[in-house]
């Protein structure tokens, strides 16, 4: 029986209070840039753009080794574009992304009807194909060409009406899409997804599906269906996929995830009563999922990800990287088991 399905504001609220007068100032900046056609093109020509070619951002290694995203600023651009035979107002049709602190404006642009090899020359960097990109930037860099990917991606399939097949025209900042043979107005859209990590008060449950690298486990995911609240859709995903039947849910965060389009993550932790841990598999789903004890977790934390022993028998047991959202609730389940439990 479902003792207590709810969903509590966990850590929400934390870091909100600094900078609040800036904040606010920049969020109405950006609110303005995407309704004001005009302010948004002088945004772009004092703006910074960074690059995409068919998808893929280009990255600039720097003489330290570390991966960056180089931003280029409007006149510049233009320069190159002119340079390699292009119309250099195509810098136009640049996508809005957010704006730094200063309320410099931040743009994306897809340059993928040019010779890649020329724009990486031009640039002094190379176009990487975004699974490498997002877990090679650092930190703040990641979500911000992950964000721009989905933008582009979504620019490029919904260039049509899907009700009139007429062709769709966007706004200067790109945040939307119109078709003026019948006003229907299209926005950005992602897919709502439930990820938790259920416990039985000891042990956590982790699972893998046949298309994750070897030796990785994840907590479990599911896409919700139409009119579902998220508390449905965990409960249904844990039940389809492990057999398993939660009783209580807390949330924990959230993330947009580019792979393998545009997803919003929402992460729960859930637990299962202790009389009711029996894993039955839906192998059309997963691979393998199983019960693991804290220690088994804490050593899948301490390997790099992933691990060098490709061939190792059996496949050393490791968890998604930090930025992935799952590896946040793992972290958060050891907290807990080590404030709770530990030398019990
Ligand atoms: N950031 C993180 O930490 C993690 C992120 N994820 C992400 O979570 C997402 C969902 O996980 P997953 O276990 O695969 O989901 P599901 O368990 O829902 O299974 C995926 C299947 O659901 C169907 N489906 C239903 N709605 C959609 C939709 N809107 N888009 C795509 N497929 C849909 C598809 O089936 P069919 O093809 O038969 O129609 C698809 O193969 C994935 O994008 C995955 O990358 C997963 C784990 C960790
Ligand atoms: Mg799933």
């Amino acid at each position: 029986m479902l003792r207590c399905l709810r969903v509590l504001p966990a850590r929400v609220t934390r870091n909100f209070s600094r900078c609040c007068s800036n904040y606010v100032a920049r969020m109405r900046f950006i609110n303005k840039l995407k309704e004001d056609e005009g302010a948004c093109l002088t945004a772009l020509e004092s703006g910074n753009i960074f690059l995409y070619h068919t998808l893929a951002p280009l990255l600039r290694k720097t003489q330290q080794g570390v991966f960056q995203l180089p931003l280029l600023p409007f006149k510049d651009l233009e320069g190159i574009l002119n340079r390699l035979g292009k119309d250099g107002s195509m810098v136009k049709d640049s996508v809005l992304i957010t704006c730094t602190e200063q309320n410099r404006a931040l743009f994306c642009l897809d340059v993928g009807e040019l010779d890649q090899q020329a724009v990486e020359k031009e640039c002094g960097g190379n176009f990487v194909d975004l699974r490498k990109a997002f877990f090679t930037l650092r930190g703040e860099e990641a979500p911000l060409v992950a964000r721009g990917q989905a933008l582009l991606r979504w620019h490029q399939g919904n260039g049509f009406c899907s009700a009139s097949g007429k062709p769709t025209t966007r706004n200067q900042a790109g945040s939307q899409r119109v078709c003026h043979s019948n006003g229907l107005i299209y926005y950005p859209k992602m897919s709502p997804v439930i990820i938790t990590l259920v416990s039985d008060g000891k042990r956590c449950l982790l699972a893998r599906q046949a298309s994750f690298p070897r030796g990785m486990f994840s907590a479990l995911a599911g896409f919700c269906d139409m009119g579902e609240t998220l508390e449905e859709t965990l409960r249904r995903e844990v039940a389809e996929e492990v057999g398993l039947e939660v009783v209580s849910v807390r949330y924990s965060g959230s993330q947009h995830w580019p792979f393998p389009q545009s997803s919003f993550m929402v992460a729960c932790h859930a637990t299962v009563s202790p009389g009711n841990t029996q894993v039955d598999v839906d192998h059309e789903e997963l691979e393998e999922a199983r019960w693991f004890t804290l220690e088994e977790i804490r050593a899948a934390l301490k390997l790099r990800t992933p691990p060098r022993n490709p061939r190792d028998q059996p496949p050393t047991i490791w968890v998604p990287p930090s930025y992935a959202i799952a590896h946040k609730l793992i972290r958060e389940w050891v907290d807990d088991q080590e404030l709770h439990y530990d030398g019990e």
